[in-house]
């Protein structure tokens, strides 16, 4: 458990960690071979050796050249609450060979993770393959048990914040992003996952309303197909008194009053006639949801015809709405070419602005939905669209584009001995050592570089110039001389080792820290179309040592 003393100078003890938002994240949340190794470790006496893991990941997801990391404040509070219950343990011991001896349930029964120590960059940061997003240090074997549930809470939190920030730079800064994912999402947990990490990634609501209450993030929601069809016609329409916004007057008849307004606009100069009848019990739906929510009305409006009948209907009801005051919201638009009908829609609300002189209700807001993702947003922007808001779900969410960012998780040192693993595929070798991480700035403000160095080498130094290399390609190499240098790895479970605890930031501080981070980045990372790769370097002490290790761990092969 968590150290309650003062810290080293003085300072308050961080507050008390609350467990993982989902509680199926217990020590169990683990693979079998965690446990067999651990129980190996222990029977050869070396669960309680110092090693240090790496976690990170190889390759950033969806053809981009960022990541957005996501998912630290979960692992630091499965951590500090990291214990065994007798009835885990009798499951552990029924999972194991009945060879494994009693004192590994006792040793199990024991750990905590009071000796383990995490260093992590700041969650919502933009990071870069190959650079440890956590640094986690402990006795080998509790460390080892820790591997599966922190790749586990990294990997889909930091593909769906990066899959989120990716729409966002697409949909532009000024566009409402609704996250409507819940019914798609793989699972409640992917669900709730997905709601958290698309606010990071720079979505402004969700419609999930458990999201809503878990981590206080904004609901909005329109309505569905079903409310509108489940409407025969205006006589099913009991209760149709509406009292204006200020109180002062009522509607007796609010139907009528929409009906009367239907009219004025089919015959008005405008429209000329643009359309004729309209579908009346989608009329009868629209006028009962304003009687349910005057003063947020907005209307799904493509179940029968969004031209001929959804919009002039929607208009109608607002236009009967504002006679008692009160402002509609606007429209969603579920299917269809959304660009055409958005302008159209568009059209149509200026006609009334202009005709009626009804101040900004060519300003009405347009939803559009429907499978949208990276690549119908961007078509959509191609084309020209007047939508305000945009709902989305499915690709989202499930991160369609690609199922998985392959986070790993690997020993770099074990009792002060870095420690490599060697690949036939150069880009899945490990990079040895304790390592400390800088990112470095250039003359324009922009990130430059992140450089890795061996643990006690000091660290660069602003205006200093500084050899970056390449982790593995010799001639890859450049000199860089800093303006401002950031160290990205920070205390953030420093277990009993009397170091200051960096405190979890809240979910809106993550959220501005992602925004501000990927504003900061050159545009040309940033692009969708071959974006320029950001460079991850070595210092060149760092580089000597990996290939030392390199060449003393690979057999020499004979050739015969
Ligand atoms: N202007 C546009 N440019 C590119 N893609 C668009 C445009 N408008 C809509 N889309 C996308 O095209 C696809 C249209 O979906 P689909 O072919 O299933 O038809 P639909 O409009 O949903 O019809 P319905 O739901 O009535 O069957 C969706 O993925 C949508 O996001
Ligand atoms: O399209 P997504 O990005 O997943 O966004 C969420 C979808 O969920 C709803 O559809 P619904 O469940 O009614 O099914 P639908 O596909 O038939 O529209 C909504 O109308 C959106 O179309
Ligand atoms: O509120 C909505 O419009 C909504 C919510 C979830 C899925 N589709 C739409
Ligand atoms: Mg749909």
């Amino acid at each position: 458990m968590e150290a309650r003393q003062n810290g080293p100078n003085g300072e308050l003890p961080a507050p008390a960690v609350p467990g993982p938002t989902n509680p199926m994240v217990t020590p169990l949340l683990t693979d079998l071979y965690q446990f067999t190794m651990a129980y190996a470790y222990w029977k050869a006496g070396k669960h309680d050796e110092r090693a240090v893991f790496d976690l990170y990941f190889r390759k950033n997801p969806f053809g981009g050249e960022y990541t957005v990391f996501a998912g630290l404040e979960e692992c630091i509070r499965f951590i500090a609450n990291f214990k065994f219950t007798e009835e885990e343990i009798s499951f552990v011991r029924e999972s194991l060979p009945s060879s494994c001896e009693d004192g590994f349930y006792n040793y199990l029964r024991g750990i905590d993770c009071s000796d383990v120590e995490v260093y992590a960059i700041s969650e919502g940061s933009v990071v870069f393959p190959k650079v440890p997003l956590l640094r986690v240090e402990g006795p080998v074997a509790v460390v080892q048990l820790l591997e599966t549930p922190f790749v586990n809470l990294i990997n889909y939190a930091s593909l769906v914040t990066t899959n989120a920030a990716r729409h966002r730079f697409v949909a532009g800064k000024s566009k409402m992003l609704l996250e409507f994912g819940l019914r798609r999402a793989q699972g409640p947990d992917g669900g709730i996952g997905a709601s958290k990490y698309c606010y990071i990634g720079g979505f402004d609501a969700t419609s999930n309303v458990a999201a809503g209450r878990l981590f206080g993030i904004p609901l909005r929601g329109t309505h569905s197909h079903a409310f509108v069809s489940s409407f025969m016609g205006p006589d099913e329409i009991i209760n149709r008194s509406l009292t204006s916004h200020d109180g002062s007057t009522t509607c007796e008849d609010f139907v009528s009053l929409v009906q009367s307004w239907l009219s004025k606009i089919q015959w008005s100069e405008s429209l000329h006639g643009s359309f004729g009848e309209t579908n009346q019990s989608e009329l009868a739906a629209f006028s009962s949801y304003a009687l349910a929510f005057p003063t947020n009305f907005l209307a799904l409006v493509d179940t029968y015809d969004v031209v001929r009948s959804g919009v002039p209907n929607f208009c109608a009801v607002a236009l009967a709405l504002r006679d008692l005051g009160y402002k509609a919201v606007g429209i969603r638009l579920d299917s269809g070419d959304l660009a055409y009908l958005s302008s159209e829609a568009r059209k149509i609300f200026w006609s009334i602005e202009k005709e009626f002189g009804v101040t900004d209700f060519g300003r009405m807001n347009i939803t559009a939905s429907n499978d949208l993702n990276e690549e119908t947003l961007d078509a959509l922007n191609k084309q020209g669209h007047e939508v305000d808001s945009f709902g989305i779900g499915t690709y989202l969410v499930t991160c369609y584009a690609q199922a998985a960012l392959g986070c790993v998780f690997k020993l770099v040192e074990i009792n002060n001995q870095p420690r490599i693993k060697l690949s036939e595929d150069v880009s899945k070798v490990s990079i040895p050592c304790k390592k400390q991480c800088y990112r470095l700035y250039g003359k324009e403000g922009y990130p430059l570089l992140d450089i890795m160095t061996g643990e006690n080498e000091p660290p660069p130094k602003v205006g200093e110039r500084i050899l970056c290399r390449h982790p593995f390609n010799e001639s890859k190499r450049a000199y860089v001389v800093p303006q401002q240098v950031e160290e990205l790895l920070k205390c953030y479970w420093p277990g009993n080792s009397g170091r200051a605890r960096e405190h979890l930031p809240l979910l809106v501080d993550i959220r501005q820290r992602c925004i501000k981070q990927l504003e900061q980045m050159r545009p040309d990372h940033m692009r969708r179309l071959n974006p320029t790769p950001y460079k991850v370097s070595v210092s060149a002490k760092l580089y000597d040592f990996i290939h030392f290790l390199w060449l003393n761990e690979a057999p020499v092969g004979e050739l015969q």
